[in-house]
């Protein structure tokens, strides 16, 4: 694979993707949206620090008329299912059918997807009112499309845990909050995945990222590989999570491929500028955060984009 296509046809519309790119990391930087995050109680500091530092603002919420009054002046929200309470089996439901309404545009991070009874249900219940965006690794991707039975999962080149399939979303994948999938396996899945999301928005636009050592964005049509990053990002809690709540951030200046793609554009740089400062995590955390404040647009939208 090469950076870029090989083929000339798709030279123009690259170019034009990368603009989008740049304009989106500007447009945050100079209208810091808010993006409201419903988020777990792990890595929410982090979530909101992540935000601020791409240049958008934050705010957190875990009461549905809170989260839906706030939406009103939120340029997307983040929905993140990481930790639950007894309460939120209601509170998410009825959050997302309050977006639907309105069109309001948010972002699914559906963390350990396939885990438990009251995660099960409220990702089951998102299907009827689905987010504009998913962003999630390999493991929650192929196991949110099996939930909403629209994969095969034989057709995925899923691993043996998968034993789920399309008419069978009683149990699904044991993947815990940690991929246990390599992100090609998890293709097919995204494709469907954000079909099925761009019919159920009001502009018939979606995305869906899938993060992994190659990081991969598809709208349903166009398949997008992102390289480089940082292995270091698996050894702090929130590198997924933070991502999840800066696609939010882009989300709110932003069409949601374009939203995608910078926002893990914007990771990937910031990972690598981190390890090459840091000294282990705790410092990598911190160098990642200045990272993601000093980038710029162009470095973002400059950077590999592998479209074959
Ligand atoms: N092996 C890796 N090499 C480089 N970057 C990685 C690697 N694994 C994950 N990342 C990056 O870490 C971030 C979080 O991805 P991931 O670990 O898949 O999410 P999650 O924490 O939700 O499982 C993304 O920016 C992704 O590109
Ligand atoms: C450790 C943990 N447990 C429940 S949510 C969570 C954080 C997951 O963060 P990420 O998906 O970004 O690794
Ligand atoms: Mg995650």
């Amino acid at each position: 694979m090469s950076d870029d296509s090989q083929d000339e046809d798709d030279r123009a519309p690259l170019a034009s993707l990368r603009e989008r790119i740049a304009q989106a990391v500007r447009d945050v930087k100079s209208t810091t949206p808010l993006a409201q995050s419903f988020t777990n109680f792990v890595t929410i500091n982090l979530v909101a620090n992540a935000q601020l530092a791409a240049g958008g603002t934050a705010a957190m919420s875990f009461l549905p008329d809170d989260v839906i009054d706030t939406a009103a002046i939120s340029g997307a929200d983040y929905i993140n299912v990481g930790t639950l309470l007894p309460f939120y089996r209601d509170a998410l439901p009825r959050i997302a059918r309050a977006f639907h309404k309105t069109g309001h545009r948010w972002v699914l991070d559906p963390v350990a997807a396939g885990i438990g009874e009251t995660r099960t249900e409220i990702l089951r219940a998102f299907r009827a009112t689905p987010p504009t965006l998913v962003r999630g690794n390999a493991s929650e991707i192929i196991a949110l499309t099996s939930m909403w039975r629209l994969a095969d999962a034989a057709a995925d080149g899923a691993s043996d845990k998968a034993s789920d399939t399309a008419s069978d979303t009683a149990s699904t994948r044991p993947a815990g909050v940690e991929s246990v999938d390599e992100v090609d396996a998890a293709v097919d899945s995204a494709k469907r995945l954000a079909r099925f999301l761009a019919d159920g928005t009001p502009d018939g636009k979606a995305a869906v990222a899938v993060s992994g050592a190659v990081d991969l964005v598809t709208d349903g049509e166009h398949v997008y590989r992102l390289p480089g990053g940082s292995a270091l990002m698996t050894k702090i809690t929130g590198a997924g999570c933070s991502l999840g709540g800066v696609t939010a951030t882009y989300l709110a200046v932003a069409e949601p491929l374009t939203a995608a793609l910078a926002a893990t554009l914007l990771y990937n740089r910031a990972a690598e500028i981190a390890e090459a400062k840091s000294d282990g995590p705790g410092t990598f955390q911190v160098h990642l955060l200045d990272a993601l404040w000093n980038l710029t647009p162009e470095q973002v939208a400059e950077s590999a984009i592998v479209t074959q």
